[in-house]
């Protein structure tokens, strides 16, 4: 009958259906809320056409061009491109540029924008406005203002790293990203691209680590390609990332205050249909959501983040959108706004856009897929299989470079990843589990096998020319090499693609350390065949006998099977690879021996930074487990006993009538049942949360950060599961009109 409805028949009759219902009840007036936003699909939103839209409010270099003269602009490019050092000269002339461009443009705000470590981007906005010695008025912006800030380092996580006395911290102008002009409907801001680092020096934000991986990786990535090509001067690496997200309409959204407040649903019985029919996953985008996106990709275009591609993903209500690759740096900034313009464009819509990796337990989590290479200054993909047998020998050093640096430094790419979001997704539907193994493939993998056979090295030694005992590897098309959808770091093609990172992540500290370990590994590499060309083995051969050498001993970090199945938790043990389940132990390997030299040698992390850091992921991972535990506390308590209370309350007035009017046991013994059970889980779950108060008052006791998050993890946390069974039990047998929270069902279906 809907069908034949017009849109505001719909609306109506829709309110038909609930207005039975009792409305002083929260959720039902949410749920008519997000019956009338998903009936008004606003028809307003038009897909712009992107050539004409895109990088519309960036200060692109063909911008900086048209306002900066010749020279400068010249000299400009060339340091960004070199790295080098921009003179305060030349910062000012680029200031003057920026301001004409962003009051042409109608800003009246600056800002630095910064990725402090509390996991979201920095702003503090200045107005160009300055008032003048006459009473006027004029507009200000210079070098000072482009090039350093001074926020205070001590409101923002610093892990200890700032004295009591000196609580500046700097923000610093990172030119290799381009500035741009944030708009919202109250008004628009310039905001320039900063690293953000303590009054001595050491780096308090994700980006600073990342750009020095980024140098670090290009040098060593540099000196080894040219090996195989002497015209390659620079690497750099690309990153394409995906990004998987929930959507759910906002007013349902604010009537759960878990999901307010932790992005995630802590209590919810699974709506008897979820994702067991894979309809959603590339079904047809629902209309109102296609809205949003068309929306989301007008704005993030115009901020020059390529999107390209967008689709509903396994869960219902998940959906995915995903970039072109960018270097590196540019697409973790883009991440990072595009996760900021996801919101701010969500609200438009009457939509809560949730990027926590795990909003719903049992069905399918966020993750943010990190497809990671490496390009050089000649264009070629050093990940991509070549079409001659030498680019297969540099594909082939680059590839085991990787694997091997994979295999060494495996727990430390798992705490790049580790946090209490993200321990929830780890090996659970769909998602990657917690043991890091590479999966290549069955063709590569096969050509592994004979290159480290003895059989090739035999060839090769026979052959003057090395190349043709170097097994062909064959043109590989991205749509024909095999997915593994299990594994959390898996070759596609002529990328890796790291599966494991979450959704809510900032990708900088994964690319930070698989950059930092693949550069370490070359290192290593070129000493070692360094080290054979002295001795007299032609360098060809040297280049193989060192990549057969990683080949056996990177072999256990292999995985091509099933990565969710018990069996490989059970070989992966034997192979002695890790699997740490929790954030808290993840994170030690940042602060051994090995890693802390590690870091320093590379010039990432020195031992302060690396400290700091990991009390930083220490103190963030108890104090979110500390919310979550509030929030079930308050809730269970003021919102869920009370309602089951009242409807309890209406069984007995049931059975003392039906008594009353002389009906015998039989007559309301299933009443009486409801009775004690809904007795039981009250009582359950009120003494659980008690219990719960007072672990974590004993977790709280503990002065040692390490410590008191592993009580959290381990005698706090349990308490959630078993608060959100009776929980979900009572959900299940209290009157439906009585229940305080949107359900499962109503949050995963209207929209
Ligand atoms: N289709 C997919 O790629 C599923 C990925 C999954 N959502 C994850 O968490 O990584």
């Amino acid at each position: 009958m809907n069908q034949f409805l017009n849109k505001t028949e719909k609306i109506e009759f829709n309110f038909a259906l609930t207005s039975t219902t009792n409305m002083s009840n929260s959720r039902f007036a949410a749920v008519e809320a997000a019956t009338k936003h998903h009936f008004n699909v606003t028809n307003a939103v038009k897909s712009e056409r992107a050539i004409e839209i895109y990088g519309k409010n960036v200060f692109t270099p063909s911008k900086m061009r048209y306002y900066l003269p010749k020279p400068t602009f010249k000299e400009l490019e060339s340091a960004i491109d070199g790295g080098n050092k921009i003179s305060r000269e030349m910062a000012d002339f680029i200031a003057q540029a920026m301001k004409a461009w962003a009051i042409e443009n109608g800003v009246t705000h600056y800002t630095h924008w910064f990725q402090p470590l509390t996991g979201s981007t920095a702003e503090k906005h200045d107005a160009f406005f300055e008032p003048d010695m006459d009473g006027s008025a004029i507009e200000k912006f210079n070098a000072d203002a482009l090039v350093q800030q001074e926020p205070d380092a001590s409101s923002f996580p610093n892990g200890g790293i700032r004295n009591t006395f000196e609580a500046r911290g700097y923000t610093a102008w990172d030119p290799s990203s381009p500035a741009f002009i944030f708009e919202t409907a109250a008004g628009k801001t310039l905001c320039i691209p900063t690293v953000f680092v303590s009054y001595t020096g050491e780096s308090l934000d994700y980006k600073a680590p990342l750009l020095k991986a980024i140098a670090t990786i290009d040098k060593a990535a540099t000196e080894v390609a040219q090996y195989f090509d002497k015209a390659v001067t620079k690497v750099s690496g690309s990153l394409g990332i995906e990004q998987e997200y929930f959507l759910v309409d906002l007013s349902l959204y604010n009537a759960r205050p878990d999901l307010q407040l932790t992005g995630r649903t802590l209590f919810g019985h699974m709506s008897a249909k979820g994702q067991q029919l894979e309809d959603h996953y590339f079904g047809a985008i629902p209309e109102r959501v296609l809205a949003y996106m068309v929306d989301l990709e007008n704005e993030a275009l115009k901020l020059g983040i390529p999107l390209k591609t967008r689709h509903n993903e396994v869960a219902p209500s998940q959906f995915e959108c995903a970039p072109m690759f960018e270097e590196i740096n540019l697409a973790i900034d883009h991440n990072q706004l595009l996760m900021n313009v996801m919101e701010q464009v969500a609200i438009k819509h009457n939509f809560k856009v949730l990027l926590h990796e795990k909003p719903y337990s049992g069905v399918n989590g966020s993750g943010k897929h990190n497809n990671w290479s490496l390009i050089t200054n000649t264009g070629v993909n050093l990940l991509s299989p070549g079409k001659t047998p030498k680019n297969n020998l540099m594909f082939l050093t680059f590839f085991v470079n990787t694997i091997k640096a994979v295999f060494e430094h495996a727990d430390l790419l798992r705490a790049s990843i580790a946090s209490h979001s993200n321990d929830h997704r780890l090996g659970a539907n769909e998602a990657p589990p917690a043991i890091i193994s590479i999966f290549l493939g069955s063709q590569l993998d096969e050509i592994l096998e004979e290159v480290e056979s003895a059989r090739v090295a035999k060839k090769v030694k026979a052959d003057a020319n090395l190349w043709h005992g170097i097994p062909k590897i064959p043109d590989l098309k991205l749509d024909n090499t095999d997915r593994n959808r299990t594994s959390p770091f898996a070759f596609t093609g002529n990328k890796f693609e790291f599966r494991a990172v979450g959704s809510s992540a900032n990708s900088a500290l994964p690319m930070t350390i698989l950059n930092a370990i693949v550069a370490n590994q070359l290192i290593e590499f070129k000493i070692e065949v360094d080290k054979q060309i002295k001795k007299g083995i032609k360098k060809d051969l040297a280049i193989l006998n060192v990549v057969r050498k990683y080949i056996k001993d990177s072999k256990a970090i292999r995985f091509e099977g099933n990565g969710y199945s018990e069996e490989w938790e059970k070989e992966a043990a034997v192979r002695g690879l890790s699997n740490i389940k929790s954030t808290p132990k993840a994170l030690d390997v940042y602060v051994t021996e090995e890693s802390l030299t590690l870091f320093e040698n590379l010039g990432i992390f020195n031992r302060r930074e690396s400290e700091a850091r990991h009390e930083i992921l220490l103190e963030n991972f108890f104090k979110k487990l500390q919310i979550e535990a509030r929030v079930i506390g308050d809730v269970v308590t003021s919102q869920i006993a009370p309602a089951c209370i009242i409807y309890q309350n209406e069984l007995i007035q049931n059975v003392k009538g039906l008594k009353e009017i002389g009906l015998g046991i039989e007559s309301y013994s299933s009443q009486l049942n409801y009775i004690e059970r809904i007795s039981k889980h009250i009582n359950l779950i009120l003494e659980k949360a008690e219990e719960m108060r007072q672990a974590r008052k004993k977790a709280n006791s503990v002065e040692d950060m390490r410590e008191r998050a592993i009580m959290y993890d381990e005698i706090v946390k349990p308490f959630f599961d078993e608060i959100r069974y009776h929980v979900n039990k009572l959900e299940k047998i209290v009157d439906d009109s009585k229940w305080p929270l949107p359900k499962l069902r109503e949050l995963l279906f209207i929209h």
